[in-house]
């Protein structure tokens, strides 16, 4: 008992603690980060499952704040070793304003490193994107590419745009003296598509799918393949970087880190049906029926109904022509400098993700949409 406490003196700040990837860094952190003496949660909603994380060993402090907000996101990093940066808007479906994708996920992002400056903290890490790579506007296909693979990133949409600019300046931070005079140690990781236990996307599909009889429909050719990463092994990827960063400050600041696992490449709708097959759903060939010209009209039309509806509602379905161009284009990762530079092994195997995922989504059924 003395020893475990003797050893446990690090305070760790997730930012973006209660989504879809940030509650699983915070359980992964309370399970497999020993020297852990406190962990702060920082979101704009916090969940009710916090509450039962404050019976053990470790302090979990939440805290509601806003990332805008330069002042409360400098009293939450205040004598945190580490800060974990997971919290993001992420939309690329026309919900939020441009200007909103900008303020949290740049502004936001821009407080964070500001905040570390100004208290001390040394040690960041960025939850960044394989968006800020591509797929591009061009839609160039990325085929099994890694960190150092040559891609034309271009892009207008504010999502990928938006992370783009927070992980250049999470990288060029990367040496800033911080309050106390020591340099500040940055890294950024990049998850392709996550799955897992809490993805709201695959939770729409499946109700989509039980609405229209058990049914969905193919609409993307299943040769494009997309990279997917379960979000346990997205999450065991912070937890061990942030760890290491500590270590080896020279070999990984300023580094960037796409996130992989052995999941298989496939389409993004036949990877899907991998969980969604076993619960019930089945997938209908529907590609001589409905040929692309057609679907990119849908969703030029869904675009157009967005923007005339703005006034009254927010129309948000999943077509349009930016989701359309990004699950129409091949991105896939093929790389191991995690396992290079910090000893990174998936801590799922393909198996254990799936049926966990599969687990998942058969709690989900009978669950409101
Ligand atoms: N879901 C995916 O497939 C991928 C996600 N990412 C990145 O991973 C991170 C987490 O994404 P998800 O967990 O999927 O999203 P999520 O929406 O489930 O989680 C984001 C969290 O950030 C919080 N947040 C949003 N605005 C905030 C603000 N102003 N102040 C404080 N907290 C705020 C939200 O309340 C939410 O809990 C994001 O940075 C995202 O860009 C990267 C690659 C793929
Ligand atoms: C919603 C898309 C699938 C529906 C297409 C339709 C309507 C034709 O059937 C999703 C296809 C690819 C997804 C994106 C991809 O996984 C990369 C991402 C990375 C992120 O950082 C955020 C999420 C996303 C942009 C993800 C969003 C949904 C898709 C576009």
């Amino acid at each position: 008992m003395a020893e475990a406490t003797e050893i446990r003196k690090l305070v760790y700040l997730v930012t973006g603690g209660c989504g879809f990837l940030g509650e699983h860094v915070v359980r992964m952190l309370l399970q497999r980060e020993p020297r852990l003496s406190e962990l702060r949660v920082f979101d704009l909603h916090l969940g009710p499952w916090l509450e039962e994380l404050k019976t053990g060993p470790v302090r979990v402090t939440a805290i509601q704040g806003d990332v805008t907000q330069a002042h409360e996101v400098a009293a939450a990093v205040a004598g945190a070793h580490v800060v974990i940066h997971t919290a993001g808007l992420v939309d690329v479906f026309g919900r939020a304003s441009p200007e909103t994708i900008y303020e949290v996920n740049v502004q936001g992002t821009k407080n964070v490193i500001e905040a570390c400056v100004q208290t001390g903290t040394r040690f960041l890490v960025y939850t960044s994107s394989m968006e800020v790579v591509g797929p591009n506007i061009k839609g160039h296909p990325f085929y099994r590419g890694n960190e150092d693979t040559p891609y034309e990133a271009v892009h207008k949409h504010p999502y990928p745009c938006s992370k783009a600019q927070a992980e250049q300046l999470v990288l060029e931070a990367n040496g800033r003296e911080v309050h106390g005079g020591l340099p500040l140690v940055t890294c950024a990781l990049r998850p392709t598509g996550i799955y897992g236990e809490g993805h709201q996307i695959m939770r729409d599909f499946y109700h989509q799918g039980l609405r229209l009889g058990g049914r969905l429909f193919r609409a993307i050719p299943a040769s494009v393949e997309h990279g997917r990463v379960y979000v346990g092994n997205v999450a065991w990827m912070h937890v061990l970087v942030a760890r290491e960063l500590q270590r080896q400050t020279a070999l990984l600041g300023g580094q960037v880190y796409f996130c992989y696992d052995e999941s298989p490449y496939k389409s993004y709708e036949d990877f899907n049906m991998e969980f969604l097959g076993p619960c019930g759903l089945r997938l209908v060939e529907t590609r001589l029926l409905v040929p692309y010209w057609l679907l990119m009209l849908l969703a030029a039309l869904n675009a157009l109904l967005q923007w005339l509806l703005r006034p009254l509602l927010l129309y948000a379905p999943l077509l349009n022509p930016y989701t359309l161009a990004v699950a129409n284009t091949t991105f896939t990762v093929s790389t191991d400098k995690a396992r290079r530079h910090f000893g990174y092994e998936p801590l799922f195997s393909w198996e254990d993700s799936r049926s966990r995922t599969i687990r998942w989504v058969r709690a989900v059924e009978g669950s409101a949409p």
